[in-house]
């Protein structure tokens, strides 16, 4: 980031070359001006690093080491004390929202600030302040993002190296020190050094926030029994401590805009991890769930049980204007917080009130559930479509506005008007963070029994898979899905492919680093191959579930599709023969779909409430200047049902203008024996052109329960499409039509079909040319969790006799390179290896099994055999090995028999292979990119970084 930002000074000063004097003569000044006033409590420190174009931390630093005379007193050379800071700098993590270069700038000035107490100054020695300084501002070094039980929870090297105790403050510490060794600062402390490392590792461990409450009995034992003495080293220290601890958590108390930005920083950093945490399937963190949580809330609860605790002991100990000050800040900071807290809570109640009210009048007398299900999906819905504001609550709801009131009668799935195009995700998750959790969540507190809940329990409780909701799918943004409790399919990325900039902390090249960070940041480039992953973890979740209940689900939408598809195509000119009771021809044929035709519809589709007799349902037309451009049905047991025609999908402007003004008003009683489960429409899909294409080329036949008619029917639900706003509407057509079938449909393969078009290579018993069309192109819809499968989807073609060679003992593929089993995939062209993953993608698939070595039961199994080479199995390898490097299928066929013997099944032996080859590469593709506490211990030193270097030497 800085060095973009430097980049950008320097081109605009060339390119105007007058201005270059000014430029940086009025830069100086500007830095000149922040660093007078460092010692001032109303700091900020995103000013400084702006004037100093992203250099705050070394200029903050240098500045301070010369002011203190350390340079002088220790004999230091600048342009090492400059190369330290630097290192110091570069090992923080830019991409983090809080943990950068500008929170270790923050608090270093924090900390000056307290060194200048004279309670504290004028017992203080050189040593002390340097290491204070030093530890000020490396005590967060290399901070990944995450926390600590993040760390553990996914095995992450580090939680092992220090045996999950202070895991990231001994990483930082540790650091430090490397910096100290790498900038040959050290080199010039002499007998000073170990002192200092000493200083600095126990002011840095005294940082866990984990240890808060240790220190602080002791502060205030110290305090009550005035047992501290400032002559002494020990007590001296301990000041120190707390004094780094309160630098620490020093935002509170700085003025509110400082202050509120930081702490906006820091809960992005939190619901980052949450987000992590739910595409990993790890229970989220409640203080990092974006969803359930807000920044008022936490800010409140870190103000008032983290913050004042603390400060209070410290201005007790303190008593100055500085500490004064701070508790000013600190107070009023709160008081804010708690005061947006109250202000959430009031909105809440209110919106749910209101629009309780609202519906109770429209729907007239629906139960209590249904009333308050739709406030939450209003509520969702109006968040959906704010913009950002800096209010943590935004103002209510406009509810009763002509566009909401449209917005709650168009068909929804789950909570979310499906015609309402989601809005981009950046948008989206700024939205959310501060505001509502989503309607699951409170539907499952309120409305245990709700139809959508039961949808939603079944198919995650009986699937292991998440049901993603419409909601959850379009107001998550990229990397925000809703993630089941134990499915494991939807385990798509590892630990370490989440951390946004892996860095010591996290094991890849720079090159990885880069290219990862960006698959996992949707790319910057915005192309359909950058956001690709962003649906690819959305997509996990949105696989129709295998459960057959659902799957009817959406064989019913096909089936009306199917039904209506030239009444839909035609809009409002309906002529679809078939016919029904009511009175208007198109909606007819619209509520045959639904209702009343029991030819189309399954006859197992029951209402799920029990008791629910449909005669009781009433159905009513939406016109628009006499057009018919929606039917809503609903029981007596259920909400309203909207199938909107073609023309009022695609024509947003007229729904927005005069749909709800002008609708019939007519409930008109429907004599269907079944009746619908909402979740059995999909509006969205219902008269979209990809609908009519797919439906009417076939004749408006229903699709079978075939590959083929699975794919196809995938068409009704690509919802991996929904997560960009100009991917809700455009490309279903685009999708089903072909051209844009690879991106838009990849995630809608069904699992079942997704799985026969693994399993048939496997089963060794078809070729490629055999399998449906279809399969071949979405082979990249696989989960990420399929990485091995995914290798084995590669068109293995062999001879269906059990041998290796077939018949005549030569096996034949067109594909010679894939029909060699060990041959490397990693190293193929991707295109060739799997035509529809993107780079990017696959990046993120290889990386999967990038769980460091050493702590990795299976790679270590991997690892061993590898690198013994003495037992049978590696030996065999080694052959193998030779043999592909020399032979062709002829010698690779003999191969087989060969290794095996005519006992071992041709079968056997490639599924052996494959397990231990796949095990290999995860080994092969890691090694060399070990991180940095793993280099300090093994022996293995790949001076990947500088940094490594450093550490590996202590
Ligand atoms: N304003 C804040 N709101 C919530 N948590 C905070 C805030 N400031 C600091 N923290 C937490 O307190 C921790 C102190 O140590 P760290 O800087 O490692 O990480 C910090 C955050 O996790
Ligand atoms: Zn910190």
């Amino acid at each position: 980031m800085h060095k973009r930002r430097r980049k950008r000074l320097t081109t605009r000063s060339l390119t105007q070359e007058p201005a270059l004097l000014d430029d940086i003569h009025h830069g100086q000044v500007q830095v000149q001006c922040v660093l007078d006033r460092v010692w001032h409590w109303p700091f900020n420190a995103f000013t400084l690093d702006t004037v100093t174009g992203g250099r705050s931390l070394p200029v903050l630093c240098v500045h301070l080491f010369h002011w203190y005379g350390l340079i002088d007193h220790f004999n230091l050379d600048v342009v090492r004390v400059w190369k330290l800071f630097t290192l110091v700098e570069a090992g923080y993590h830019s991409t983090n929202p809080y943990h950068n270069s500008i929170h270790a700038t923050d608090v270093t000035q924090a900390m000056h600030c307290f060194l200048q107490e004279e309670k504290i100054k004028m017992h203080l020695t050189p040593l002390e302040i340097m290491s204070s300084l030093i530890a000020a501002v490396t005590h967060d070094l290399d901070h990944p993002g995450v926390n600590q039980p993040f760390l553990i929870a996914t095995s992450n090297h580090l939680a092992a190296l220090y045996e999950n105790t202070s895991v990231l403050e001994n990483h930082h510490w540790r650091s430090a020190i490397g910096c100290l060794l790498e900038s040959s600062v050290a080199e010039q402390l002499g007998t000073c050094r170990l002192e200092l490392e000493q200083q600095i590792s126990s002011l840095i461990l005294a940082t866990d926030i984990t240890r808060q409450q240790e220190f602080l009995s002791r502060f205030k034992r110290y305090l009550d029994q005035n047992l501290l003495d400032m002559h002494r080293f020990e007590d001296r220290h301990f000041i120190l401590q707390i004094a780094l601890k309160c630098a620490d958590i020093s935002n509170p108390c700085r003025p509110w805009d400082v202050s509120r930005k930081w702490s906006q920083k820091v809960c992005e950093e939190f619901f980052r991890q949450g987000d992590y945490e739910r595409q990993l399937n790890l229970p989220v963190t409640s203080l990092c769930d974006r969803q359930s949580t807000s920044v008022p809330k936490i800010q409140a609860g870190f103000f008032r049980f983290v913050v004042s605790p603390l400060f209070e002991e410290w201005h007790r100990f303190l008593k100055t204007d500085l500490s004064t000050l701070m508790m000013g800040h600190l107070r009023g900071n709160q008081s804010r917080w708690e005061a947006l807290v109250q202000q959430e809570l009031a909105e809440e109640t209110r919106t749910e009130i209101s629009d309780a009210e609202v519906l109770d009048e429209e729907i007239g007398g629906n139960s209590e559930e249904e009333a308050v299900t739709e406030t939450d999906d209003i509520t969702a819905s109006v968040e959906l479509l704010l913009p950002d504001s800096p209010s943590p609550r935004r103002p209510s709801l406009p509810c009763h506005n002509n566009e909401m009131d449209s917005m709650k009668r168009v068909g929804r799935r789950h909570s979310v008007p499906l015609s309402v195009p989601c809005p981009p995700p950046i948008t989206r998750t700024i939205i959310r963070r501060e505001s509502l959790p989503v309607a699951e969540h409170r539907a499952q507190r309120r409305y245990p029994s709700g139809p959508i809940l039961q949808l939603e329990e079944e198919a995650e409780t009986q699937l292991g898979q998440s049901s993603l909701s419409l909601l959850s799918t379009c107001s998550s943004g990229p990397h925000h899905s809703s993630g089941g409790a134990s499915g494991q399919d939807n385990r798509p990325v590892s630990a370490e492919n989440l951390l946004p900039e892996p860095s010591i902390t996290s094991i890849t090249t720079s090159t990885e680093a880069s290219r990862l960070s960006s698959v996992l940041h949707g790319g910057g480039n915005g192309t359909a191959a950058s956001l690709a992953p962003s649906r690819f973890l959305i997509r996990q979740q949105t696989f129709p579930p295998l459960q057959p209940y659902v799957r009817i689900r959406y064989m019913s939408t096909t089936a009306e599709m199917s039904t209506c598809s030239e009444v839909l195509a035609e809009g409002a000119s309906y002529s679809n023969s078939s016919s029904s009771s009511t009175s208007d021809h198109a909606s007819a044929a619209t509520l045959s779909c639904q209702v009343s035709d029991q030819a189309e519809v399954p006859s197992n589709l029951t209402c799920s409430k029990n008791g629910c007799a449909t005669p009781n349902g009433k159905i009513r037309t939406l016109r628009d200047n006499g057009r018919i451009c929606a039917v809503e049905q609903k029981c007596v047991n259920e909400k309203v049902v909207t199938v909107r025609s073609k023309r009022e999908q695609t024509d947003a402007a007229s729904e927005k203008s005069s749909k709800m003004a002008k609708i019939s008003d007519s409930w008109t009683p429907q004599n269907s024996g079944h009746r619908w489960e909402k979740e059995n429409v999909d509006p969205q899909y219902i008269g979209s052109d990809a609908d009519l294409g797919a439906n009417s080329s076939r004749g408006g036949s229903l699709h079978k329960n075939t590959p083929q008619g699975l794919a196809q029917r995938r068409g009704s639900a690509p919802v991996g499409l929904l997560n960009r706003s100009d991917d809700c509407i455009v490309p279903v057509s685009l999708a089903l039509r072909g051209g844009g079938d690879r991106f838009l449909r990849r995630g809608s393969v069904p699992i079942d079909v997704t799985r026969q078009s693994i399993l048939r290579p496997l089963g060794l018993k078809e070729n490629t040319a055999s399998l449906p069309r279809h399969c071949m192109p979405r082979r990249s819809s696989l989960p990420y969790d399929t990485t091995t499968l995914t290798s084995l989807l590669d068109p293995l073609t062999v001879p269906t006799g059990d041998k290796a060679g077939g018949s005549d003992g030569i096996i034949k593929d067109v594909h010679y390179r894939r029909l060699d089993p060990l041959s490397n995939i990693f190293t193929r062209p991707l295109e060739e290896a799997l035509p529809h993953v993107t780079n990017q993608q696959y990046l993120v698939n290889v990386r999967q099994d990038s769980v460091p070595v050493d702590l990795n039961p299976e790679l270590r199994i991997s690892n061993g055999l590898g690198r013994n080479g003495n037992n049978s199995k590696s030996r065999t390898r080694k052959k193998v090995l030779r043999r592909r490097s020399s032979g062709g299928p002829e010698m690779f066929a003999s191969s087989g028999s060969e290794l095996f013997g005519d006992g071992v099944s041709w079968q056997h032996w490639r599924r052996e292979l494959l397990a231990r080859r796949t095990r290999e590469q995860a080994l092969a593709k890691r090694r060399g990119s070990l991180p940095i506490d793993m280099l300090a211990t093994t022996n293995s030193v790949r001076p990947a970084r500088r940094i490594y270097c450093s550490l590996w030497r202590l």
